[in-house]
């Protein structure tokens, strides 16, 4: 069954998808302050929900709730309708009066300052109108509509009259049958993109919409673009249907799935959403070799981003964990005042204690779909395959990249294959993941690496090439202008 969950913009709320930037430079905690006492006072993202009650609670209100706290945003939830359902179907439903939905809106926008508002179940025109009246008269950033307009009983419920006054549309695939990925597309007004995640086989899916809906609202509430926040609402639904996949609630066909799966999402500043092109000129650092030229991590690291490096990975196997965790948060200060995501090697505890923006983890390391439920849907996890089996198994389990090789052999990772040139290209023709190269890669060697005919090749991965060299930045400089004229020369 198709669902269309829409996003419109109207004249009156103005651009949808740029929320206003949070102050907040800490986690969120959900005390709230008094007006009086506002230069104390701490931003919550917040979400106010318009929505029916689910006696089950797997979909409406009480989905928006969980999503939202999964997420780290405060949501506060007007009630449209009530409604008596289980797993089994809707039992019964009772539509709350029309001057008391506006009352509760009133309550909430007059005292709370919303970012965005999310509306599920709106059961009358009349509803409609009570809710346009309302954010028009405050302001609110924006607006995420979640109308069903085909039930999965497979009726029509709004027609496709109501389409035109849509601008920014996400229509769901995770419905339609027979297929072996869940591809959603989304128009933002002038591109059409198409989101796809390996399809989660469970009977668990009862409230996705909602949740799926939420989640974006909760992102764009914390300042997200609207692409951004839609990959990272469909990563969110992806990982809560895998935690729950296999929890046994209710006896009808639809069970509710787990939004708190142990997440923990709580940061400082919103992330800058993981490209493919970051992949470019990936940096590994080697505390060995920065030791040997008489430098320390974060010099090592400042110098590779000087020179053009547009990742960075803190693979450290040497260090004790207190002094890596140290030289991590300093990176990852570097790496964010800069705009340079940066990844731990193999350690989850260090890249959740440091806020690091993700984790590279090898075939034996923690798995990805673990990594991916402890770290939250937020974060870059990347993988190392050397096969097209583990390069497809990659996709499957969440992960955003791949690193592949050892493409040349290499002195920096020991007894460690050599797949070459044929091996890299067969692992990217198997995946739809990014990759990137790894391996004995240096500027002499790194455009025959770039002619690798492969769509998805986005970068190499290097270390000592950079950080055995005397001046790293020098070095970085100089693989950077290689690249560069190799990706001219491919196209
Ligand atoms: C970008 C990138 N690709 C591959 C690796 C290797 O990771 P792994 O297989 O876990 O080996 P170790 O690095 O842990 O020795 C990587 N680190 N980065
Ligand atoms: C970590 C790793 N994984 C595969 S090869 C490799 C080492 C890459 O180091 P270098 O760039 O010095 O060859
Ligand atoms: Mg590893």
């Amino acid at each position: 069954m198709l669902h269309f969950r829409t996003f419109p913009v109207t004249p009156t709320l103005g651009k949808l998808c740029s929320p206003r930037p949070l102050k907040s430079s800490n986690c969120p905690r959900f005390s709230m302050v008094s007006r009086e006492n506002d230069d104390q006072k701490m931003k919550i993202p917040h979400v106010m929900t318009v929505a029916g009650s689910d006696s089950g609670a797997g979909a409406g209100i009480q989905a928006d709730l969980k999503a939202c706290a999964a997420l780290g945003v405060y949501c506060s939830t007007v009630i449209t309708a009530v409604t008596a359902q289980n797993t089994v179907g809707v039992q019964g439903v009772n539509i709350l009066p029309e001057d008391f939905v506006a009352e509760q809106m009133k309550s909430v926008l007059s005292d709370m300052e919303v970012d965005v508002v999310k509306t599920g179940m709106l059961p009358s025109v009349g509803m409609v109108k009570v809710l346009l009246q309302s954010i028009k008269e405050y302001s609110v950033q924006a607006l995420v509509v979640d109308p069903v307009m085909v039930a999965t009983s497979g009726d029509v419920l709004a027609g496709s009259s109501v389409l035109p006054v849509f601008r920014n549309v996400l229509v769901k695939g995770g419905d339609l049958p027979a297929s072996m990925d869940a591809i959603d597309v989304f128009y933002d007004g002038e591109n059409v993109y198409e989101l796809s995640s390996a399809r989660i086989s469970t009977r668990n899916t009862h409230g996705t919409g909602c949740t799926l809906a939420s989640s974006i609202a909760a992102e764009l509430a914390k300042g997200l673009p609207m692409l951004s926040a839609v990959k990272i609402a469909k990563k969110f639904v992806d990982a809560a249907l895998n935690y729950g996949k296999d929890m046994a609630i209710g006896r009808g066909r639809h069970g509710p799935f787990d939004h708190l799966l142990k997440l923990k999402v709580c940061r400082s500043v919103a992330p800058r959403a993981f490209s493919p092109s970051d992949l470019f000129l990936y940096a590994v650092t080697d505390s060995g070799m920065n030791e040997k030229w008489g430098r320390s991590i974060t010099e090592a690291v400042k110098a590779a981003i000087e020179g053009g490096a547009t990742i960075v990975q803190l693979r450290e196997k040497n260090l004790e964990t207190r002094e890596f965790l140290e030289a991590a948060k300093e990176c990852v200060s570097i790496c964010h005042s800069k705009g340079v995501p940066i990844l731990i090697n193999d350690r989850v505890d260090v890249a959740l204690a440091s806020d690091a923006d993700g984790v590279h983890v090898g075939q034996s390391d923690m798995p990805v779909s673990l990594v991916r439920s402890l770290l939250g849907p937020e974060k870059i996890i990347g993988i190392s395959c050397k096969t097209p089996e583990q390069a497809h198994e990659a996709w499957v389990n969440g992960a955003d990249y791949i690193g592949s090789g050892g493409v040349f052999p290499t002195n920096t990772k020991a007894n460690n294959r050599t797949i070459g040139l044929d091996g890299l290209k067969e692992v990217c023709l198997a995946s739809k993941l990014p990759v990137v190269a790894i391996g004995g890669i240096g500027a002499s060697n790194a455009q025959s690496v770039m002619e690798v005919d492969a769509p998805n090749l986005e970068g190499v991965a290097v270390v000592s090439a950079l950080f055995n060299a005397e001046c790293v930045s020098s070095a970085t400089k100089q693989l950077h202008a290689n690249l560069k004229q190799a990706v001219r020369t491919r196209s």
